[in-house]
């Protein structure tokens, strides 16, 4: 972490030959600072939805200006169901028709629905272009916007189609939160929530005790939970970029959060919301298998609550829920492997009996 000029923290992510700095503070997205030392290049590409564009591409335009010599803007429809082959297609299609070459930058403008999708486009138009993160919601500014995995859905399952690629730099303004909605703005912090079991024992704590702070927007408790999640995450991500094993800890309750959204449809369930319950559930199974105690799943589940979340999942069908399980990632020859907390502030994968699995579904889960 060091200071920058007009913003509140830099945490640099350091993966050789493809480091990069997430800019944190407010204000940042029409300062032409934040954009500084981004690869020069005749043209940037803005990739924004309905919903963020008439918001902020005006500025994000107005910091992009002195860096680019053209400036082209292409808005998706909003929504989970949009991160998809149909949205990558009609961005390909438009990078096509205007002409983009190998050097021209791609900004993502908006939330993980936007990043991922941009991300994958930029990974593959051309087999790789250079592209910015600009996350305008709280989740995709502690998670989402860092660490290079970009994706799409398939009807099948979450990110089933996408690739590991860097950004060349994280633009990340607080002051988008304003007209963040409540529920978006819980499902950011349930990302936030999970760092504390996975890898802090004392963030957990300040999360605890400061968790009313961050339901009112609190600008210096937010600037420290962002500030804070980018670090462990940049922390993980240097060392294990393509999750060959310690990545896996950032996946705390996706396994089941996953099989949610799923198995409701994509954008009923957001994902913050979906990953809130499904970290109920994995704790349950850390208490289940012995190794936390009874209290670390109702003083989570209390944390999550209080963040505005649910603790229970839909009913999809426990048949249903363990098949959407058997497609996640981490899963090797059939076998569904789960992030567990083992201590607080450290987990571990670790594949479990089905029927402990049911159970804990069973337990959870909505009549
Ligand atoms: N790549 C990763 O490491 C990673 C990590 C976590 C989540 N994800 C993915 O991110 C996605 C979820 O991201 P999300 O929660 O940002 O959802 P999202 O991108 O759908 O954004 C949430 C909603 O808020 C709107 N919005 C965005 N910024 C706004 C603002 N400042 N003011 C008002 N409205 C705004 C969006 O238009 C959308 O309707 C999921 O697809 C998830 O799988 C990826
Ligand atoms: O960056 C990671 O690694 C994560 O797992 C972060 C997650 O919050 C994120 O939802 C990610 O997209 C999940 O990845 P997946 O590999 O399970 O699709
Ligand atoms: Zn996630």
């Amino acid at each position: 972490m060091a200071g920058l000029e007009g913003s509140i923290a830099l945490v640099s992510i350091d993966l050789p030959g493809r480091e990069y700095d997430i800019h944190i503070g407010s204000g940042l997205l029409g300062d032409v600072q934040s954009w500084r030392g981004v690869p020069a290049a005749a043209m940037a590409v803005v990739v924004t939805n309905e919903t963020v564009g008439p918001l902020y591409l005006e500025q994000c335009v107005r910091g992009l200006a002195p860096h680019f010599r053209r400036i082209e803007t292409i808005a998706l429809p909003d929504g989970e169901a949009f991160k998809s082959w149909e949205s990558l297609q009609k961005v390909i299609d438009f990078l096509i028709a205007r002409g983009a070459d190998r050097k021209t930058v791609l900004v993502a403008l908006g939330g993980g629905v936007i990043g991922d999708l941009t991300g994958f486009a930029a990974a593959v138009y051309m087999r790789g272009l250079a592209f910015v993160q600009v996350p305008t919601t709280l989740l995709a500014q502690v998670d989402s916007s860092v660490g290079g995995k970009t994706a799409i859905n398939h009807p099948s399952g979450k990110n089933m189609v996408g690739a590991f690629h860097q950004p060349v730099r994280v633009i990340s303004d607080l002051s988008c939160f304003e007209t963040l909605s409540a529920r978006e703005f819980s499902a950011g912090l349930a990302e936030v929530i999970k760092y504390g079991p996975i890898a802090d024992a004392q963030f957990f704590e300040w999360l605890d005790g400061n968790i009313e702070a961050l339901m009112r927007r609190d600008a210096e408790a937010l600037a420290h939970a962002v500030k804070r999640s980018c670090e462990i995450k940049a922390d993980v991500v240097a060392k294990d970029e393509r999750e060959s094993d310690l990545r896996a800890i950032l996946n705390f309750g996706h396994t089941f959060g996953h099989a949610i959204e799923t198995g409701v449809g994509y954008g009923q369930w957001l994902h913050g919301e979906a990953v809130a319950c499904g970290m109920v559930m994995a704790a349950d199974l850390s208490v289940r298998l012995g190794l936390m105690p009874e209290q670390f799943v109702t003083k989570l589940r209390s944390l999550i609550e209080r963040a505005g979340l649910p603790v229970r999942a839909p009913n999809i069908g426990l048949d249903r829920f363990v098949e959407l399980m058997r497609l996640d990632k981490k899963a090797e020859a059939g076998d569904i492997r789960f992030v567990l907390i083992e201590q607080l502030g450290k987990a571990v994968l670790r594949s479990a009996p089905e029927p402990l699995v049911r159970e804990v579904i069973a337990a959870h889960t909505e009549a």
